[in-house]
This record gives structure tokens, C-alpha cells and sequence, in this order.
């Protein structure tokens, strides 16, 4: 059995998205949790999960932000599965006439955080498929060309975006406790067309990937 001690957190915005990797691991070795929609949800429930954990003296051996995504065109067909290098806060920072300034530029931190390394490596030999590279969060889902195109041009290494991974990221980043995002994507980024998303699809590809890297 696994001791309490080792085991993995992997945490989704919906219900729908930890019933989809609850399908595919091994409950002794895995707690899945939905803590809600966007950055802020998703760095205050994982940060109350990971302290509970610390409290009780059974820390987590690593937190995972799981979903559905949406993919750069080109780089992350729907279906697929995207492992995250880094997570870009994308949106974090200030607008200028001259354009986007970036939270590291202004002088406030970064919006860069890398996954660790040991928990990507083994993520990626479960999942040799998956699409290795940058996946943004962004607290509000691109809808137009030109955002998406301002996006691409802004993080050429990114291939998907999602809207949890930073918070969950940070949340881990305090706690000390190694992080990594792993999405399938349900929808190309681009102009609105929520009819589009393939949600089954998605959920499946999550299933079969959870099940592949912890089941
Ligand atoms: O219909 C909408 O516009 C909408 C707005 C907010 C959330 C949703 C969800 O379905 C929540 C699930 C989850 O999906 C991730 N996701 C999926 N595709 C994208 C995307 O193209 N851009 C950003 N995030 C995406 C996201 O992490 C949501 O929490 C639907």
C-alpha cells in the first residue's frame, strides 16, 4: 500500500474534469480535487489543501494541475495531451499604447514558473505522446484572433492555454512541494465558438492520460 506520506495531489477547476482523472488513477496513490474555476480559486484551494496535508503531518508528494485546455493552432490539436515546461501567468502584468508589460519587467516577481523537473521527467516517460512546451494561464479565455495571435507572438514555446495552472504553481512554489500541468485539449484557441469544444473528447484523453502517469 502507499504510505499517506508519498502520495500525489492533482488538482482541476470542475467537478467534471476530477471525475475524468479520478477514472484513470489509483485512489491509494492519488487525491484528486476540484477547487474551482481560474488562478485565484485554484491557488487558495490548493494552498489550503497543501497546508492541511503539512498539518497532519502527511505532506503530498507533488501537486499536478489537471484539465482540459485550449490549444495554440498548429502546436496542440483537440485530443491532445500537453505537458507544461513552464506555466506563464500571461495575463499578469500592465497594458501600455506601447503594449503588454510583464509583472518581471515592471519589477514585481515573475510570471514564469518551471515544473520540477524530476515530476516532468516522469510525467513525460509515462506519456510519450503528450505535447511538451509552455502552457499560459490566463484568467479570462482568449476569444479573438487577435488575442490569440498576440498570445503566440508573446510566448512563441507555448502550445496550450488554461486558466488554473499559475495559481496551482504559486500555491506549490510556497509549500515547497514540486508541481507540474498536465491538460488534453477540448478547443483551438481563437475566436469564440464554445458549440466547438469537445468536451468528450477532452475528458477522455484526460482519463486515459491520468491513467497512464499514476494508475
Ligand atoms: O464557456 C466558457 O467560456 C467557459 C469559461 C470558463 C470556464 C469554462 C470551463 O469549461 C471550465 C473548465 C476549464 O477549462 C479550461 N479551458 C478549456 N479551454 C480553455 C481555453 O480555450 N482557454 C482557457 N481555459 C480553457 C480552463 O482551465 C477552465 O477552468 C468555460
Amino acid at each position: 500500500m502507499t504510505p499517506a506520506h508519498s502520495r500525489l495531489l492533482i488538482v482541476t477547476a470542475v467537478a467534471a474534469e476530477a471525475d475524468a482523472v479520478r477514472a484513470g488513477v489509483d485512489p491509494a496513490a492519488v487525491e484528486v480535487a476540484a477547487v474551482g474555476v481560474g488562478p485565484a480559486a485554484a491557488a487558495a484551494g490548493t494552498a489550503r489543501l497543501l497546508a492541511l496535508a503539512e498539518a497532519a503531518g502527511r505532506p503530498y508528494r507533488g501537486v499536478v494541475s489537471a484539465g482540459i485546455a485550449g490549444g495554440f493552432p498548429g502546436r496542440a490539436p483537440v485530443g491532445a495531451t500537453v505537458l507544461a515546461a513552464r506555466t506563464i501567468a500571461a495575463d499578469l502584468g500592465a497594458e501600455s499604447p506601447d503594449g503588454f508589460i510583464g509583472v518581471a519587467e515592471l519589477g514585481f516577481g515573475t510570471s514564469v514558473l518551471h515544473a520540477d523537473p524530476d515530476l516532468f521527467e516522469a510525467l513525460s516517460r509515462a506519456l510519450p505522446d503528450a505535447i511538451a512546451g509552455d502552457i499560459l494561464t490566463l484568467a479570462t479565455v482568449t476569444g479573438t484572433a487577435g488575442t490569440a495571435a498576440a498570445l503566440q507572438a508573446r510566448h512563441p514555446a507555448a502550445v496550450a492555454e488554461a486558466m488554473e495552472g499559475y495559481g496551482v504553481a504559486s500555491a506549490a512554489q510556497t509549500a515547497a512541494v514540486p508541481f507540474a500541468e498536465l491538460r488534453t485539449i477540448s478547443n483551438p484557441i481563437g475566436p469564440r465558438d464554445r458549440a466547438a469544444w469537445r468536451l468528450g473528447e477532452a475528458f477522455a484523453a484526460l482519463t486515459a492520460a491520468a491513467r497512464a502517469a499514476c494508475g
